[in-house]
């Protein structure tokens, strides 16, 4: 698995639909932005909510940090114009709701390409469907392929409870498997993985824990529905203190002369291989990246 350059441990919806909201931005420390034109707006809004986000992208207001737009699906009657108006906004990445395998994205690929949209314009995928899930490693692959645009997966854990019958329980014991599967497909696709929301935005303690959790599960950051939830995020999916003095002890091992051309070697009473060193080297490296970013 490769560090990905972007930190996105802090990934904001805000609604196209509330102005008020979307110039809040500016002022918040979360990685990325989603601005939303799906579910978060209401069908008879939807046609404002794409102007007002055109006029806001082109104004002196528009944030600074990674920006994703969430078009409605190419299938449905915005997709196509969403698609357009999207592209025009310049915005670093194109999220595809209700992606149900490889076809979705590759349709959306063909579309920008048609429009000569830069390469590096990406796309990123929800993963909310249970065709989704049984999709993975065919949507995955596509991370491999450098003519295509994908570049992150991203849970829709509310449609796919809805479309499953799977409870939603604080713990996500049910969804856990499939949360798990999505990860690992990230990996084998060399995409970043971004966990689902939590709807319950006032209890900040259960959110940290559902943070704790799913960076456990190997997920690169979170979603969020709401601005209290960016400070608990940042520090969750950021390396602890402990763990980041751990990786530099284990670097400066492998630095010490005697073990140099070592592959193994004991430290504290743990073995320590090589492979550990790599992993130190990138918790360093992630640590280092957000020191600069919260500069
Ligand atoms: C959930 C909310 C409707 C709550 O709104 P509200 O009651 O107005 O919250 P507060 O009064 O506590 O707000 C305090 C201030 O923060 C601003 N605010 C609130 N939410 C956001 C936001 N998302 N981005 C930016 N700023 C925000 C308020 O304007 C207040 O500002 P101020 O008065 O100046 O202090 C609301 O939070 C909300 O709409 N959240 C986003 C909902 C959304 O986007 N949903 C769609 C994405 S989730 C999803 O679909 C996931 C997936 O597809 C799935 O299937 O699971
Ligand atoms: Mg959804």
């Amino acid at each position: 698995m490769q560090e990905k350059p972007h930190l996105r441990r802090s990934v904001l919806y805000v609604p196209a639909s509330n102005e008020k909201a979307m110039r809040k931005c500016a002022s918040l420390a979360c990685d990325a932005v989603i601005f939303d034109l799906e579910d978060a707006v209401a069908p008879e809004e939807k046609p404002a909510a794409r102007e007002r986000l055109r006029a806001f992208l082109a104004s002196e207001e528009r944030p600074r940090m990674e920006v994703a737009v969430r078009i409605n699906a190419l299938s449905s009657e915005w997709g196509t114009e969403d698609l357009l108006a999207a592209r025009a906004m310049r915005p670093d990445a194109i999220l595809l709701p209700k992606v149900d395998g490889p076809k979705d994205v590759l349709e959306a690929d063909a579309a920008l390409d048609e429009t000569d949209a830069p390469r590096s314009l990406a796309l990123w995928a929800m993963i909310e469907t249970p065709r989704s899930i049984l999709n993975l490693g065919a949507i995955a692959e596509l991370g491999r392929d450098p003519a295509a645009r994908l570049s992150c997966l991203v849970a829709g854990t509310n449609d796919l409870a809805k479309d499953t019958g799977i409870a939603l329980t604080p713990d996500r014991r049910y969804l856990a498997p499939f949360l798990l599967q999505m990860v690992m497909a990230a990996r084998a696709g060399d995409l970043c993985a971004i966990d689902g929301v939590s709807n319950d935005f006032r209890d900040l303690e259960a959110f940290e824990r559902s943070c704790a959790e799913a960076r456990a599960m190997g997920f690169d950051g979170k979603t969020l529905i709401h601005p209290a939830q960016i400070g608990p995020a940042n520090a969750v999916f950021a390396p602890s203190a402990e763990a980041l003095a751990q990786a530099e002890a284990v670097v400066e091992a492998f630095d010490r002369p005697e073990n140099r051309g070592r592959g193994v070697i004991s430290l504290d009473g743990r073995m320590v291989e090589r492979l550990h060193l790599e992993m130190a080297r990138r918790i360093i490296a992630r640590a280092h990246t957000i020191r600069e970013k919260d500069q």
